[in-house]
């Protein structure tokens, strides 16, 4: 079966940016989940949250999901925030041979990115910057349980992109 690497962690963690360069890094194709979601869908997650709700996102989001993990070709895959926590996503990746890596990141780091980054997150883009506080110490609360699972958690705290680059390839490399 195909070696691929999938990103998971809170919005903001970093999946999309780490694993371009950890593809880079390691030779290997990149697809980011959401920006496969919209290709397929023709249409932005903005728009797709507003037309159909967030359901219709998360059905979509799992049979683009199927798919990927089907590919013969390995390659690094950046999930959505949302992702393992939804269905039966998490038994999707595991049982394809998928490596998982919990970006993990402190509730302060989370929150300093996602005060500039909302915009295009339509779960948190309508929050002020108080509600964002709340709700995301909350909701990563509750996604944790599902983050814990993933084959390696790694955390990122604090590190530039070329230095969780490098943990994250050494976890996943040199780690059963
Ligand atoms: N060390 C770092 N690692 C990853 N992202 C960082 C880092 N420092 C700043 N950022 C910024 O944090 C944001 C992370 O967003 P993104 O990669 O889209 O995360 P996710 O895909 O997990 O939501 C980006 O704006 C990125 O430029
Ligand atoms: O956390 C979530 O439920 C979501 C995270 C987003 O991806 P990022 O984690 O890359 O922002 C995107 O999939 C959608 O807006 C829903
Ligand atoms: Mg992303």
């Amino acid at each position: 079966m195909s070696e691929i690497i999938a990103l998971l962690g809170y919005m903001g963690s970093g999946k999309s940016t780490l694993g371009k360069a950890l593809a880079t890094s390691l030779k290997l194709p990149f697809r980011d989940l959401d920006d496969q979601i919209e290709a397929h869908a023709g249409t932005s997650i903005k728009e797709l949250f507003a037309s159909g709700g967030e359901i219709a996102f998360r059905k979509l989001e799992t049979q683009v999901l199927t798919t990927e993990v089907q590919r013969e070709q390995g390659q690094v895959l950046a999930l959505g925030g949302g992702t393992p926590c939804y269905g039966q996503n998490l038994d999707i990746l595991h049982a394809a041979g998928v490596k998982t890596v919990y970006l993990k990141l402190s509730l302060v780091s989370l929150l300093e990115r996602l005060k500039r980054g909302r915009a295009k997150r339509p779960l948190i883009a309508h929050l002020t910057e108080e509600q964002l506080e709340e709700f995301i110490r909350k909701h990563l609360f509750e996604r944790q349980f599902y983050y814990n699972q993933a084959s390696y958690v790694v955390d990122v705290d604090g590190l530039t992109v070329e230095q969780a680059v490098e943990r994250v390839a050494r976890a996943c490399l040199y780690s059963k």
